[in-house]
């Protein structure tokens, strides 16, 4: 049976060249790119039938940083397709970064100049805003609508005879030290960044104990440093490409610099091709790129323990009773 695989944020970067190396490798896949603008969704499409002519790849119209959206476009998918193998939950975003040069320049002297560059930790602050549902952008975007699309999936991914699963794009920029779960969505903090892809890890746990035995397993992945829209927004292009030559050095010491969406898009599509229950739950799948530019994935450990990621998961929980309450009281209901 054709497997089908929805990607969200599959318009551009990591997610559209995840989609590219889905369907070189299996053509009988059916791909479903769930994006929030019709326009850039076209023309990923058009670029995907373009290389594959002949390939299934269906649109969805999907904001992630809107509770409706979400819920409009879960119903759509069950509408759609009798089960999902695969769902990618990529979109991401990091509005208003601030490099601090500074701690840049002092890191780069230290013994932790390597590190650095994977997880820029103490070196970026964002500054977040409330959605039109009163919630954060950034945990929104990057947890919240991503935990209550797999909440409305489930009878999709579980118990449909053979296991589904779920993939978060994480970071090594997800830090114990930005989450607290005092202040969930980080309102209060200038890392919601971290902070959310953090809570990505934690959750993806917490889904692997309540649903293994339904079938539906969850990974978390981190695409390592690639050249995106979104590393775009942190540093122009220019700048970026006169930081080339130093970036292909200390890929010779970390093999995290992958660079590219091709290359980032790497530990993705390997755990395509891996069967979901004999995948590591506390581990992190690392895209890494040797100096010679040889891809492969590698699982490292997480920093996460189950006590936190049940508190999470209660904590969702509750927020998406609050949140459906409100639509289904509200003036303009679903
Ligand atoms: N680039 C990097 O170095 C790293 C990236 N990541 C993660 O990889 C993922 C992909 O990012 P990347 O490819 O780098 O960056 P891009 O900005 O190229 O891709 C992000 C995608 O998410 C989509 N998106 C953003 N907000 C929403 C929303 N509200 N609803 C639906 N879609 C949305 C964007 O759509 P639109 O075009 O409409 O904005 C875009 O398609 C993110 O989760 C990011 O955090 C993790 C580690 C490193
Ligand atoms: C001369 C200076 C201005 C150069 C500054 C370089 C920094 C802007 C970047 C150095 C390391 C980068 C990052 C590392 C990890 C990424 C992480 C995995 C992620 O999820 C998103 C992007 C990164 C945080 C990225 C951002 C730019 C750097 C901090």
């Amino acid at each position: 049976m054709d497997k089908v695989v929805l990607v969200t944020g599959a318009n551009s970067g990591i997610g559209l060249a995840l989609c590219e190396r889905l369907l070189s490798q299996d053509s009988g896949v059916r791909l479903c790119l769930a994006c929030r603008n019709s326009g850039r969704a076209e023309a990923a499409r058009s670029a995907l039938l373009t290389s594959h002519p002949g390939a299934r790849v269906d649109l969805l119209d999907l904001d992630v940083g809107s509770v409706r959206s979400v819920l409009r476009a879960a119903q759509e998918v069950k509408a759609r397709y009798p089960r999902l193998d695969h769902l990618y939950l990529n979109a991401g975003i990091m509005p208003n970064p601030h490099v601090d040069i500074k701690a840049f320049f002092k890191g780069l002297f230290s013994s932790k100049a390597i590190q650095m560059f994977s997880t820029a930790e103490g070196l970026l602050t964002q500054q977040d805003r409330p959605t039109a549902d009163g919630l954060q952008e950034v945990f929104t975007t990057n947890l919240f609508g991503h935990f209550l699309l797999v909440r409305e999936l489930e009878v999709l991914l579980c118990g449909a005879g053979r296991p589904s699963q779920v993939v978060w794009t994480s970071s090594s920029n997800a830090l114990r030290s930005a989450f607290s779960l005092e202040d969930l969505q980080h309102a209060t903090g200038t890392e919601p960044y971290s902070s959310s892809k953090y809570a990505s890890d934690l959750l993806s746990l917490a889904l692997n104990r309540h649903h293994n035995a339904q079938g539906l397993f969850s990974s978390v992945i981190c695409p390592g440093l690639v050249m995106t829209n979104l590393t775009y927004g942190i540093l122009p292009s220019f700048f970026w490409t006169l930081l080339m030559p130093i970036m292909w050095f200390i890929r010779i010491f970390t093999n995290t610099l992958t660079l590219t969406p091709y290359n980032g898009a790497e530990a993705l599509n390997w755990l395509f091709l891996q069967k979901p229950e004999s995948l590591d739950a506390r581990a992190k799948y690392h895209s890494m790129t040797s100096g010679l530019g040889n891809n492969y994935t590698q699982p490292r450990q997480m920093d996460v323990d189950e006590e936190t990621s049940e508190a999470l998961y209660g904590k969702l929980l509750e927020l998406e009773k609050v949140m459906r309450r409100r639509i289904r009281e509200g003036p303009d209901r679903l």
